[in-house]
């Protein structure tokens, strides 16, 4: 287990302020925030390159705040490899166990063990120069792996990757992970990585944790507009809950849409996609808002049909194929939305002017 409990550093023209965070062995954990937020600095606390100006660290049963980042036992990837450029790889991998002069035997077994975890034993006489991106950054999971640490510390590894080269590692690092069981921190700016990768996600925002949770925590039900945008969730507005004909509804721009919430006065709202139904006549008089659609777009699996309510511009996903194509209405068509029960989430708005 790692427990930051009140961590705070202050740096020229950053904090990073009031850290608490519960981390459980074996866990893969995600700080997902925009760049500059403080994620990096947030690893290097935990590494122990910063003296900390207040707050207490804790892993495996024992405070680390006060310890030599050498005695941590943390391995820590960054998001340019760092890989020594005149050493070849099988030298790059072994250079950590060399200066604890671990015998040759024991780094040979650790060698192929690792090599064969990340599927980089054809690349260990070829030089870091030599290597495209992604199998540098292996070669940079592997050097710190080797070592046996007890906490892995990733620093956007995958920062540098095209989309597919970036996907294989998203797998190999995640097969990784179970397998060996390293409680990780991962550090990234981009959600779907976070979803992919994460068992739980720190939100981060201007050096803060917004929100923790399980990705689908975060992604239905985000705890601020900072979260919800920054998560990349479609349909999220702002508005006001107050009573209308004795009952409790959201007012944003014209609309007014029935809810129940324990929330007054300015929120914001998310309308799950998933809960919007596209009707050419309305149904449910209450829960259906007429609008027009804006345009149609066909992606892989599914038509993305975007309509405008009102002022809102909702984002619908319609599951279809090329036959039921003709089926969906078109661009400027007059249609329905129907809002269905539970596809409203509510959060307070306490920095309406937050601009992302
Ligand atoms: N040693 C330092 N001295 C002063 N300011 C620093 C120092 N290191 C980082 N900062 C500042 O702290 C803030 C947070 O930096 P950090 O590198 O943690 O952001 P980040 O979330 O990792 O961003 P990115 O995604 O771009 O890597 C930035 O404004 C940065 O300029």
């Amino acid at each position: 287990m790692l427990k930051l409990a009140g961590v705070n550093k202050k740096l020229a023209g950053f904090h990073l302020q009031d850290i608490n965070l519960e981390v459980k062995p074996k866990e893969f954990f995600v700080i997902l925030g925009p760049t500059g937020s403080g994620k990096t600095v947030l690893l290097e606390c935990l590494a122990g390159m910063y003296r900390l100006d207040s707050g207490r660290i804790f892993f495996a049963g024992k405070e680390i705040t006060h310890c030599p980042p050498e005695s941590r036992q943390i391995g820590f990837v960054y998001q340019d490899y760092a890989l020594f450029p005149h050493l070849n790889v099988r030298q790059n991998i072994l250079f950590g166990l060399k200066c604890r002069k671990m015998p040759a035997d024991q780094r040979k077994e650790k060698l192929i063990r690792i090599c064969g975890l990340l599927g980089i034993n054809p690349l260990l006489d070829r030089f870091p120069g030599t290597l495209s991106g992604g199998e540098q950054q292996r070669v940079a999971l592997a050097r710190a792996l080797v070592m046996e640490p007890q906490m892995l510390l990733l620093d956007e590894p995958m920062s540098a990757l095209d989309p597919r080269t970036r996907e294989n590692f998203q797998r190999v690092l995640r097969r990784m992970q179970k397998d060996t069981g390293i409680l990780t921190i991962h550090v990234t700016h981009d959600f779907e990585e976070a979803a992919f990768l994460a068992d739980r996600i720190a939100v981060m925002h201007r050096g803060r944790l917004e929100q923790t949770g399980t990705p689908e925590e975060i992604f239905k039900r985000p705890a601020s507009l900072f979260a919800a945008r920054f998560t990349g969730a479609p349909n999220v507005f702002t508005g006001e809950v107050l009573r209308y004909n004795g009952h409790q509804v959201i007012r944003t721009g014209h609309l007014r849409l029935p809810v129940q919430t324990g929330l007054t006065g300015p929120v914001g709202f998310v309308l799950h996609p998933e809960y919007l139904e596209l009707l050419r006549t309305p149904l449910d008089k209450s829960n259906c808002f007429p609008g027009r659609v804006i345009a149609v777009y066909q992606k892989r699996y599914f038509y993305e049909v975007t309509v405008k309510v009102d002022q809102l511009m909702l984002y619908m996903p319609v599951a279809g194929n090329n036959s039921h194509r003709s089926s969906l209405p078109g661009a400027g068509d007059e249609v329905w939305c129907r809002i269905l029960p539970g596809g409203l989430h509510f959060f307070p708005l306490e920095d309406a002017s937050i601009n992302l």
